[in-house]
């Protein structure tokens, strides 16, 4: 019954299966279709959580997540050599204030052992032979040298904190620009990487913040380090035995919380990317931007599932941590425990059998208890120094990774003029995916022209243009300024040459002023006619007039009095921004996409006509074709290949070898062929 049961609902099924088929338009499995079925379910985004499963993948890689596996004992090792480093990058900050803080430092560790042996001089008063006047009366001048030696002590602990507050903001403001100096240099390609991104904020998130606090950590340890060897150094004088007792007494504390640091480094490597993701959908939730989006296709809930999903993940690594931390810690806890009673013990004893005098071992408490928190003080300084260590090895990783990632530099650089440009078989594999997004390109651009690019999307214009703009270096073939190959120029000064318009650009949250001139490189100093005139011709003169403060408006509503522009009148003012740069390049990535038809039509009269420059090669990517047709050369694109050029009269000449029009006739066909059967209603 059961089998022939499911027979007829497997039959029904395939049919109504065939039959929904049937119903949709478009291609068929097994029928010419370019892709199989999706699946019916599937994650939104990428499984992995673990960092080190992206990052292995990136070409410039070399860290292969070594900082998480080094032994213990080699991360100590190299303690030395980070404090080193912090003290080195603190004398560059203010070489007075380092000394000053060192010199202080040492000062008031020599106090602080005097007045340990001061007060086991006090003891032996205390408990000598005599009446208690007569002992109390011997007490007094080694009394009155502690509380001296306690006074000095604060004093120069006053003077290493005046230090440190001079010290420790300058060594934040020098790493945290080194930081951002490299990294807003690093080569594009690099910043592509969605792994050398999660790496960047890794960097910024943890390294960096400790690398800020490195300084007071390490004056925190070498206070402890030093009050330390001073208490020890006293207990080497009482006896020598109570030494080795006060070590046992804390390497059980110490090896707990080295382990739990070492298991917080750990987790957090496994789950940054993670955090990652869950701020992206957090961002999307809150996102002015997307709000509307969001709300239109009603995916307020699958997004919030989707956060929910990545949430419980770091949930439950969170909670496993704390279980093992806890665990450690206690285990850490009752060994100490256990050594310290062992300790104390001893100690009775000896004085018990006469080995220590009362004084001496009165003394010899007083030094155990205050080295015993000294101790505690090293341990703690140490884990957290060896724990921040750890990212701030990943940081230096990181930096050093961003000064092999910077711009191709040769000490040369391009004229500020070119008359030709000569590219010749150019090939450009993007890193992440290794697949040719440009297979052998060629095309010679002329000073004074106006060329298009054109193509269906994914075809290589704007990789093309990226790679005319210095922002990729080709992986194959060449690219010629006059003669002289971009391989053997400053990346920097090709980038300085050619100004680009993209498609999405930047709305710099700064005054209108600044987001034209910015083109330029600098965002305090303007050429006013420049300005003006770049406005003029794209259009965003009326713009800045509608503003309340015009040139000084500040073009975000993050400011008081800032004002949001349409996306329209953002592309007006991101023209604006190429003209001003009066580059011997100009490359407008379909900035008009956004813009009415009106402004549309006036940006390509003035860069078509208006503007033509002799000394300017311009190059326009537009999937509207009536903008192009004025040009000096249509460059076609298909699959990273140009397979048509020529001026708008040649390619609408043009046929294939099969006699058919080229590819450039029929796509103007067909939007012209939209546009005319829009223009009279009815009509063919
Ligand atoms: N940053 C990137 N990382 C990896 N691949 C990329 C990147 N940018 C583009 N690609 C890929 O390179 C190929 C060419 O892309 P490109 O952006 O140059 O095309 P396009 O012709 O400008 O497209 P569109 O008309 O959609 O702007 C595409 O396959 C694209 O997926």
């Amino acid at each position: 019954m059961r089998g022939k049961g499911n027979a007829v609902s497997e039959a029904d099924s395939q049919g109504a299966q065939n039959h929904h088929e049937a119903d949709i338009p478009g291609p068929r499995q097994g029928q010419g279709a370019l892709l199989p079925l999706p699946p019916e379910s599937a994650a939104a985004a990428p499984e992995g959580g673990e960092v080190g499963d992206e990052l292995k993948s990136a070409y410039w890689m070399q860290w292969d997540g070594e900082a998480a596996r080094t032994s213990v004992w080699r991360i100590l090792a190299r303690l030395p050599a980070i404090s080193r480093r912090v003290l080195g990058l603190a004398y560059r900050a203010d070489a007075g204030a380092t000394v000053m803080v060192v010199v202080l430092q040492l000062a008031s560790a020599l106090m602080s052992a005097f007045g340990l042996l001061a007060s086991v001089r006090v003891l032996s008063a205390l408990f000598a032979q005599g009446a208690t006047s007569e002992r109390i009366h011997h007490a007094l001048p080694s009394l009155a040298l502690v509380a001296g030696l306690m006074a000095a002590q604060g004093l120069l602990d006053f003077g290493v904190a005046r230090g440190q507050a001079a010290l420790t903001p300058k060594v934040r403001r020098a790493v945290e620009q080194e930081f951002l100096r490299l990294n807003c240099h690093v080569r594009l390609e690099a910043v592509d990487d969605a792994a050398f991104a999660d790496e960047a904020h890794k960097a910024n998130d943890r390294g960096l913040y400790y690398m800020r606090e490195a300084v007071p950590q390490l004056i925190q340890l070498a206070h402890a380090v030093l009050g330390l060897t001073g208490a020890a150094g006293v207990l080497a004088v009482l006896h020598p035995a109570l030494l080795p007792l006060l070590v046992l007494s804390v390497v059980p504390q110490g090896y707990a919380a080295v382990r739990s640091a070492r298991a917080q480094f750990l987790s957090h490597s496994r789950y940054s990317t993670l955090q990652r993701r869950i701020r992206l959908f957090t961002w999307i939730l809150l996102d002015r931007e997307s709000a509307p989006e969001v709300r239109a296709s009603t995916a307020q809930q699958a997004l919030l599932e989707e956060h929910e999903r990545f949430a419980r993940r770091i949930e439950e690594e969170d909670a496993r941590l704390g279980r093992q931390e806890a665990n450690v810690s206690l285990w850490g806890r009752a060994v100490g425990g256990l050594a310290v009673g062992a300790t104390y013990g001893v100690l009775g004893w000896m004085t018990a059998t006469g080995w220590l005098p009362l004084a001496a071992g009165g003394g010899a408490f007083l030094a155990i208890r205050s080295s015993r928190g000294t101790l505690v003080s090293v341990v703690l300084a140490m884990h957290q120094m060896y724990e921040h260590a750890l990212w701030i090895d990943d940081l230096e990783r990181h930096l050093e990774r961003c000064r092999a990632l910077q711009p191709h530099r040769t000490g040369r650089r391009l004229a500020d003029r070119v008359k030709t440009i000569t590219v010749t078989g150019v090939r450009y594999a993007y890193p992440e995916t290794g697949r040719d997004a440009l297979r052998g390109v060629s095309m010679t651009l002329a000073a004074g022209s106006t060329v298009a690019f054109v193509g269906a999307n994914g075809s290589g214009k704007s990789t093309m243009a990226k790679l005319l703009a210095g922002l990729y270096t080709p992986s194959g073939g060449s690219i010629s300024w006059d003669g002289v190959e971009v391989r053997e120029v400053d990346a920097e000064s090709i980038q300085a040459r050619v100004a680009m318009v993209l498609q999405d650009p930047v709305a710099w949250p700064l005054s209108a002023l600044a987001n034209v001139t910015i083109g330029a490189g600098t965002i305090t100093e303007a050429d006013p006619q420049r300005a003006l005139a770049a406005v003029t011709e794209s259009g965003a003169d009326r713009v800045i007039a509608d503003l309340p403060q015009q040139w000084a408006t500040p073009l975000s509503k993050r400011f008081k009095n800032g004002q949001e522009l349409s996306g329209g009148n953002w592309a007006k003012v991101a023209v604006a921004r190429g003209l001003y740069q009066d580059a011997a390049v100009l490359v407008l990535d379909e900035p008009t996409a956004n813009m009415d038809a009106r402004a549309e039509h006036a940006v390509y009269e003035a860069v078509l006509h208006g503007r033509r420059r002799p000394d300017r090669i311009t190059i326009l990517i537009s999937h509207r074709l009536s903008s192009v047709t004025g040009c000096d050369a249509i460059y076609v694109f298909r699959d990273g290949h140009i397979i048509e050029s020529g001026t708008h009269q040649d390619l609408m000449n043009h046929t294939t070898a099969d006699g058919e029009p080229g590819e450039y006739r029929q796509m103007f066909t067909l939007q012209a062929t939209a546009y005319q059967a829009g223009a009279v209603p009815g009509e063919e």
